[in-house]
């Protein structure tokens, strides 16, 4: 779990997309035409670099830390939640003891305040220059847009921290619980929006249920319960989103190619769950598959409701 107040390099780092953030600050600077752009984050220790645009002029590494008494221009950004433009520094008085323009001669600072989804602030994105800038609205916006990625970013880390807190997963078969799915799901429909993936979403429900713990108790209603867990999971990938979101209801996002494959991989569940009933000695059951492909307009509670229906109409055709 991240702690906003501790650096972020200094932390597990397994949520934090250093490398799509490298990639975005070399951008940057590539864009700007600048010898220097950064993700700088603020803790009570100071101010640390957490990206460095990777050129051979740039003096400050990732890691490098400033302390939060010096007059850098990232600090006035943090400290008065703005943006801050300096065209030329040299020419004014209250930058001439900021290290970066008295000792390492830099001369322009394009810089703007990221925030933690809470509105805490988590530190700067900014470009210097060695000389004298004449940005216009079409800079500043751009940077508001490279911003954007970031805190699009820090909120998808949060979530995840937060989820780690509360309960997600489901003791019984060892699958996210409703809640855990919800949260996943949303976000991998965000996701998925902006880089177009195709997704499809499972609803799967087992078929007199009741019955099989009336007749066979409930430890076996469990077992039975794992094992269709277990052959969802067989059959989608490791990143697809698998929770049990009822008593004998469970829910997957999948990514997939084509639409065409969400009847499949259902007819491969099915298959694969009746098997396993048979190897390990369960009674025999089947289950019955909604799907549905995502659709952009769609939000995921209307998706699972159609893919509910959808499973409805299935069992349905099984009982007449
Ligand atoms: N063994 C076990 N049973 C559960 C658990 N949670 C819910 N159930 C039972 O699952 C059953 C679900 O029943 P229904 O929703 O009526 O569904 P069904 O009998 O499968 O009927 P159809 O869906 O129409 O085929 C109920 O009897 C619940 O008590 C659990 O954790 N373990």
């Amino acid at each position: 779990m991240l702690s906003a107040n501790k650096f972020i390099l200094e932390q597990t780092k397994e949520n934090v997309p250093l490398n799509k953030w490298q990639k975005t600050i070399n951008l940057m600077s590539k864009l700007y035409q600048v010898p220097t752009s950064f993700i700088v984050q603020y803790t009570d220790q100071g101010y640390q670099v957490v990206i460095a645009s990777q050129q051979k002029e740039n003096p400050y590494p990732a890691g490098s830390t400033i302390p939060t008494s010096t007059n850098i221009f990232c600090k006035k950004v943090v400290e008065s939640h703005q943006l801050l433009y300096v065209q030329n520094a040299t020419e004014l008085e209250e930058w001439q003891t900021n290290p970066e323009v008295s000792d390492d001669g830099f001369n322009s600072y394009l810089g703007m305040p990221i925030n933690w989804p809470d509105g805490k602030p988590f530190g700067t994105i900014c470009i210097m220059d060695l000389q004298k800038t004449d940005y216009d609205n079409n800079h500043i916006e751009l940077l508001a847009e490279f911003r954007s990625v970031i805190e699009d970013d820090l909120e998808i880390i949060d979530n995840y921290d937060k989820m780690q807190q509360i309960a997600m997963v489901d003791p019984l078969t060892n699958i996210h619980n409703r809640r855990a799915f919800m949260l996943l799901a949303e976000q991998r429909f965000k996701l998925a929006k902006r880089v177009e993936l195709l997704l499809g979403v499972l609803f799967i429900d087992a078929d007199d249920f009741k019955q099989l713990n009336d007749k066979y108790g409930h430890d076996i209603g469990d077992k039975v319960l794992v094992s269709i867990a277990t052959s969802i999971k067989a059959n989608i990938r490791e990143s697809d989103i698998l929770a049990r979101i009822g008593g004998d209801e469970f829910a997957c996002v999948l990514q997939i190619n084509h639409a065409e494959d969400l009847p499949l991989i259902a007819e491969k569940i099915s298959d694969h769950y009746q098997q396993a009933n048979q190897q390990l000695a369960l009674p025999a059951n089947t289950i019955s598959i909604g799907s549905v492909v995502a659709e952009k307009n769609k939000s995921l509670d209307e998706l699972i409701c159609i893919a509910d229906q959808a499973m409805y109409q299935v069992k349905a055709e099984k009982k007449r």
